[in-house]
């Protein structure tokens, strides 16, 4: 009994000389998410992946997504690397050894090869491994929980499989726009050597701002289709503490865009800049002012958090990441959020220009010409409208025999209404103001120079297009000096003239608002 006592630790001391293998443990993820360890190793799977083709002839277990075939347990399997043999094992840990549901990949090679294995091998199979699983994923759409549970495996997100279909051909945009965009990811994506070289975290930033229906999710999704990437969708309200959000972050990979949608509605960015309104309306009610301070106060917290890692000491993380904020409101944003460096390209995403008009006519109608794109052209360069609308008028009446006809002219009727209604709200406008408008006509008389400042211009864009008769307005104000026309609605120009001569005739008033454009 005392001879085993002395003897074992000798036996065990001087077994390593007697095996000259060595064998390095690779282990799967805990089941368990342990509060020391904030990120679980991807080793594991990335060895797996690895693994798979050599596995593919006789594994039985198909494992996670896309087929990424895993050695059954006990299975071995050879592999060489620069005329070195090695050999991979699959085992469950023994007792005391973390989980024991946990998987384990055991390496054994020949301790004299131990460097060419830790420097040289392990990092070939863990790049390799990594490609496999980024060649063979499925894309993921992801989106932070409500409550983020530290003692559960999945952690802080719940995913679907990303599916959405809009390509940078099929987002209706200005060309020269998205291809300065598609430029820009290209050169960010090839541009890993450049970042370490200049010492920045291999990160980039946009911002993406415009009205609601403009397409800026839509944008996303054609990054994301582009770069091949996952998309992280950030809920900022369900968020309760800076901790968290770093806890989010830092459970997010590579080759991904991390989205913060409406980020002015979901942080109280402009807080600090309109404090005087604040307390004004907090001294009227005392309650009010509590919850609005500290709304204040996580907001600007959460800020600070929200800044730290976009261009903080935590913004290297996993490399190759996108941050994309979009907002119907740019001019909200603090300027902080919204630096150089932290949002890189800001993307403006406008009201339906002509060209994006095409792109959206070849993909509901797969039409690339057709006679009323002239009366569509004239008229998108007066009207403020969405290539979301656009693309609603253009979907309604798909499944009629002449599709392109009848959906072209539900677009122009619409144009046509809202050419009206802006008209009218500009003649409703100058009414409210009649005093206003006849001092700036008196002025007028003085000479031309007042009307280059287009203070009370007929907005010319909007002219060809409409049917009306304006010659009785025209008389009643025959006896104005110069040309001034002071406001329009889509029927009734309310008052045209030049100097000493009663002005008639459409003809002339597009003439003269041609000249003043
Ligand atoms: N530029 C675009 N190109 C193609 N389709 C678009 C475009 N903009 C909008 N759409 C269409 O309109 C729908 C809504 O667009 P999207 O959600 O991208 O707008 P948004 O700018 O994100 O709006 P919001 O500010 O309300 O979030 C899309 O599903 C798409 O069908
Ligand atoms: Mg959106």
């Amino acid at each position: 009994m005392l001879l085993d006592f002395h003897l074992r630790p000798l036996i065990r001391r001087l077994l390593p000389f007697l095996d000259p293998y060595v064998t390095i443990d690779i282990s799967g993820k805990p089941d368990y998410y342990s509060m020391d360890r904030i990120k679980s190793s991807d080793a594991y799977e990335e060895v797996k992946a690895y693994l798979s083709p050599a596995c593919a002839r006789d594994a039985l277990e198909l494992d996670g997504d896309g087929f990424v075939l895993s050695p059954r347990e006990g299975q071995e399997v050879s592999d060489e690397f620069k005329g070195v043999a090695v050999r991979w094992a699959s085992v469950r840990p023994g007792p005391g050894r973390e989980s024991r549901d946990q998987h384990c990949l055991c390496l054994t090679f020949h301790r004299r090869h131990r460097e060419l294995v830790v420097g040289e091998y392990l990092p070939h199979v863990r790049r390799l491994g990594r490609d496999a699983m980024f060649g063979n994923r499925r894309r993921r759409l992801y989106t932070n929980k409500k409550n983020i549970d530290y003692c559960s495996s999945n952690k802080v997100w719940s995913y679907i499989d990303f599916e959405h279909p809009t390509t940078f051909d099929t987002l209706a945009m200005h060309p020269e726009k998205k291809r300065k965009i598609m430029d820009d990811l290209d050169d960010f994506r090839s541009s890993r050597e450049y970042y370490r070289r200049v010492g920045k975290a291999w990160k980039r930033g946009y911002l993406l701002y415009g009205p609601p229906g403009t397409g800026k999710s839509s944008m996303i999704a054609a990054m994301a289709n582009y770069l091949n990437y996952d998309i992280y969708d950030i809920e900022l309200t369900m968020v309760p503490s800076n901790n968290d959000l770093r806890k989010l972050f830092i459970e997010t990979k590579g080759k991904s865009i991390i989205v913060i949608e409406d980020i002015d509605c979901s942080l109280d960015l402009t807080g600090h800049r309109s404090g005087g309104s604040s307390a004004d309306a907090g001294a009227a009610n005392p309650l009010a002012q509590l919850a609005g301070a500290k709304r204040k106060r996580a907001s600007e917290m959460m800020l600070s958090g929200l800044l730290n890692f976009i261009d903080g000491i935590w913004s290297a993380h996993s490399g190759e990441r996108i941050i994309v904020f979009t907002t119907n409101h740019a001019e909200r944003l603090d300027p902080a959020l919204v630096r150089r460096g932290r949002m890189d390209m800001r993307v403006e995403m406008s009201y339906c220009c002509f060209e994006a008009f095409t792109t959206l006519a070849r993909n509901y109608l797969g039409e690339d010409a057709h006679p009323l794109f002239g009366a569509v052209e004239e008229m998108l360069r007066a009207v403020e409208i969405t290539p979301a609308d656009v693309a609603e008028c253009l979907m309604m009446s798909r499944r009629t025999e002449r599709g392109a006809d009848v959906c072209l002219g539900r677009l122009v009727d619409e144009l046509k209404k809202r050419a009206e209604e802006k008209g009218m709200k500009r003649a409703e406008k100058e009414a409210a103001a009649p005093a206003a408008a006849g001092a700036d006509a008196t002025e007028a008389n003085g000479g031309g120079a007042d009307m280059a400042k287009g203070r009370r211009m007929v907005d010319p864009r909007t002219i060809p297009l409409l049917d009306f008769d304006i010659s009785a307005t025209l008389e009643s104000c025959g006896s104005m000096a110069c040309f001034v026309a002071i406001g329009t609605d889509c029927h009734n120009i309310t008052m045209v003239a030049r100097r000493g001569k009663i002005v008639r005739g459409l003809k002339f008033v597009q003439q003269m608002c041609g000249l003043l454009q």
